[in-house]
């Protein structure tokens, strides 16, 4: 049995040729070099769509109406000290120049290459998903 449930929201987010934009974990946090969802843990009094686009703002730097957030799945899934819950959101508009603000490499992959990506153990099954629904 794992602890807490910890809430994360993370972003598929999608350019024009139907890729998906892909971070690297940085260097100095928990699974480092894995390639992720941008998206982080609320914080307190936060609305997860509000928290989502604070995040877009501050590791990508895009603005992104909480109306354009649109639900595609979830993970839910134990790791040894906490048991994430995290929905994913489908990311088509934004404002700014997109650029990586963490020092974390970001790729743009087409859904059916997800899977050669190593990702956290959660994410696999949302890789397995946005390849079969894009
Ligand atoms: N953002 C994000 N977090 C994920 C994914 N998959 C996954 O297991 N996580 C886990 O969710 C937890 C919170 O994510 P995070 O580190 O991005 O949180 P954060 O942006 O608030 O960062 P911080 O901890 O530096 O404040 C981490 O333990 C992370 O490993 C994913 O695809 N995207
Ligand atoms: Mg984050």
């Amino acid at each position: 049995m794992s602890g807490t449930v910890l809430l994360v929201v993370a972003a598929a987010i999608f350019n024009e040729s139907g890729e998906i934009l892909l971070a690297q974990r940085p260097e100095g946090k928990s699974m480092a070099g894995l390639w992720e969802f941008p998206g982080g843990k609320l914080e307190p009094g936060e609305r997860p769509e509000e928290a989502l686009c604070r995040e877009l703002k501050e590791e990508l730097q895009i603005s992104v109406e909480p109306s354009a957030l649109q639900p595609i799945t979830f993970a839910s899934f134990g790791y040894p000290d906490f048991h994430l819950l995290m929905p994913l959101y489908e990311v088509r508009d934004w404002r700014g120049e997109l650029a990586g603000l963490e020092g974390q490499e970001i790729a743009w992959v087409k859904p059916a290459e997800l899977a050669s990506y190593k990702a956290p153990p959660a994410d696999i099954p949302l890789f397995e998903e946005l390849a079969r629904r894009y």
